[in-house]
C-alpha cells in the first residue's frame, strides 16, 4: 500500500456473541455496539477524547438505524463531536470499517479512529408488505381527511403478510448454506474433515478464554461473559451425530456443528498513528498492511458464493511480494468449516491455481497450527458485521504475544464478495 505512514492497531473490544433468540434477543445493534464502543473507551481512557472518526456498520439494519454509527457515537462516552458514517460490504462489513479509518490515518487525513460493526439475528427487521407499504405512502402524501380515508380503502386483507428477511442471495434464492454446500461438494470436501476443523476451533477458543487471552479484548454484556456458543468439549465424535442441515442426500455433509450459528454481537478496534498512540501513552499491538478485496461470479459461473477470498488473498500476495507459507498466523473467517476447506483446498490445487489464477505453481498449504489459533467464528459465533473487529483484535493481540511477525486475514461475504488483509508487527 502506497502509505504515507505506518497504521498502528491499538487495542479491540467487543461484547461476547450470543447466539440468536438468546441473551441479547431485546437488544438492538446500538446498544450492541454501543456496549462495545463504551468498553473501547473505558479501556483505552478515551472519553472526552478527541479520536477522529468512527465508522461502522451492520448487514441487518432497521431503517431508523440509517445513521447507526453516529447515533451509537451520541450514546457512547465518546465525545459527542465525533464524526461517524455507516459502511456496508456483508460480512467484511467489520474490516471494510477498518480499512476505512486505517486508509485516513495512513494518508494523515486522521491521527486515530475507531472501527467497527455489530448484528442482530434476534432483532432482525421485518418489512411491511410492499402493496400494504404503498397504501400507506399513498394515504400519507394524500390531502385532507377525505382523500387519506379514500387512499386507505385500498387497503386488503393479503397486506397483513410481512416480508420476513432470509439468509439468502437475492439473485440465486438460495441460502449462503446452500450455496456453501454446492461448493463443498464441487470440490469433494468430506463431512469428517468438517467436524474436524468445527471442534478445533471450539477446543481453541475454549482455551484461549481459559488462559485470559480475551481478558482485554472483551467486556461482559448481559450476563455474558464468553461467547455463548462456545462448546470446549467439541469433538469430531459428538458433531458427527448432527443431522445435515444443507446440501441434499448422500453429499449433504454441513450441519449446526460445522457451519455458524446465527448470531448477536458487535466489536471495535482503535486504530492510530504511531505519533498519536506515543501522545496517549498507548502500545500498539500490531500494524496493518495492505487490503485486497474480490469478488466472483457465482451467479453464472462456476465460482463459488464465498469463494473470493480464494482469488483475493493471491493478489494480496503479490502487492505485498509474499508467499503463502510466510505468514506466522492465518486468519480465515469460519462462516462454515466447508468454505475454509474449499478455500485451501483450491491454494493447494495445480489444475485451480494455473487456470483460475493464471500461476505456474500451486499457491501451497497452510499449516493448520497457524490457522485460527484462538478459534474463530464456528465457535465465537458471527454476527455477521462484527466478525472483522473480531478477527483484526486477536490476531493483532496474538503479534503482540508473539513478539513480531505477520499475520493474513482473509474474510468471505455475502454477494460473492471477500475482502484480504496482512496485519504485522
Ligand atoms: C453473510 C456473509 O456475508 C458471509 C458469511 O459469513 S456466510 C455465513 C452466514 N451465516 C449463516 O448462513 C448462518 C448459518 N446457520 C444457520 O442458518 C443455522 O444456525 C443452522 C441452520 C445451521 C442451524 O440452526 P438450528 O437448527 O436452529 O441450530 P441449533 O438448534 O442451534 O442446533 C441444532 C442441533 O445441533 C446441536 N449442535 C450445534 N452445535 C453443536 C456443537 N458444536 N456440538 C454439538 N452439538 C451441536 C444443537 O445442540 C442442536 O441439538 P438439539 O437439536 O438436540 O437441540
Amino acid at each position: 500500500m502506497s502509505t504515507t505512514r505506518r497504521v498502528a492497531i491499538v487495542g479491540g473490544n467487543r461484547i461476547p456473541f450470543a447466539r440468536s433468540g438468546g441473551p441479547y434477543a431485546r437488544a438492538s445493534n446500538q446498544d450492541m455496539l454501543t456496549a462495545a464502543l463504551d468498553g473501547l473507551v473505558a479501556r483505552y481512557g478515551l472519553a472526552g477524547r478527541d479520536v477522529g472518526e468512527f465508522v461502522a456498520g451492520a448487514v441487518l439494519k432497521h431503517s431508523r438505524d440509517f445513521n447507526l454509527a453516529r447515533e451509537v457515537v451520541l450514546g457512547s462516552g465518546l465525545d459527542s463531536r465525533t464524526p461517524a458514517h455507516d459502511v456496508q460490504m456483508a460480512c467484511a462489513t467489520g474490516l471494510e470499517s477498518v480499512v476505512s479509518v486505517a486508509n485516513k490515518i495512513a494518508l494523515g487525513q486522521l491521527e486515530s479512529g475507531i472501527a467497527g460493526g455489530v448484528d442482530s439475528a434476534s432483532d432482525a427487521p421485518i418489512e411491511l408488505n410492499d402493496d400494504l407499504r404503498r397504501v400507506l405512502l399513498r394515504a400519507n402524501h394524500a390531502k385532507g381527511v377525505g382523500a387519506k380515508l379514500r387512499a386507505l380503502t385500498g387497503l386488503r386483507p393479503g397486506h397483513v403478510v410481512p416480508g420476513i428477511p432470509r439468509n439468502a442471495e437475492p439473485r440465486t434464492g438460495l441460502s449462503m448454506g446452500e450455496h456453501a454446500a454446492r461448493t463443498a461438494a464441487a470440490w469433494g470436501i468430506e463431512r469428517a474433515e468438517q467436524d474436524e476443523l468445527a471442534a478445533r476451533s471450539h477446543q481453541r477458543l475454549g482455551a484461549a478464554y481459559e488462559r485470559g487471552f480475551f481478558d482485554d479484548l472483551i467486556t461482559p454484556f448481559q450476563g455474558l461473559t464468553r461467547d455463548q456458543n462456545l462448546r470446549p468439549d467439541s469433538s469430531p465424535d459428538k458433531l458427527a451425530k448432527l443431522k445435515p442441515v444443507f446440501g441434499r442426500g448422500e453429499g449433504a455433509t454441513m450441519t449446526a456443528g460445522n457451519s455458524t450459528p446465527l448470531s448477536d454481537g458487535a466489536a471495535t478496534v482503535l486504530l492510530a498513528s504511531e505519533e498519536w498512540a506515543r501522545r496517549h501513552r498507548l502500545p500498539v499491538l500490531a500494524y496493518l498492511g495492505d487490503f485486497v478485496p474480490g469478488a466472483v461470479d457465482y451467479v453464472s459461473g462456476d465460482e463459488g458464493l464465498l469463494m473470493a477470498p480464494a482469488y483475493a488473498v493471491p493478489r494480496l500476495l503479490d502487492r505485498v511480494g509474499s508467499s503463502l507459507d510466510e505468514f506466522d498466523f492465518y486468519e480465515i473467517h469460519e462462516a462454515f468449516a466447508s468454505q475454509v476447506l474449499c478455500t485451501l483446498k483450491a491454494w493447494e490445487d495445480p489444475e485451480f491455481c494455473a487456470e483460475r489464477l493464471g500461476r505456474d505453481e500451486p499457491l501451497g498449504r497452510i499449516d493448520t497450527d497457524r490457522l485460527n489459533v484462538n478459534g474463530s467464528s464456528l465457535a465465537a459465533g458471527h454476527p455477521f458485521a462484527a466478525t472483522g473487529g473480531r478477527i483484526v483484535a486477536t490476531l493483532a493481540k496474538l503479534l503482540a504475544e508473539r513478539g513480531s511477525g505477520r499475520g493474513l486475514v482473509s474474510i468471505c461475504a455475502a454477494g460473492g464478495q471477500g475482502l484480504t488483509a496482512v496485519v504485522e508487527r
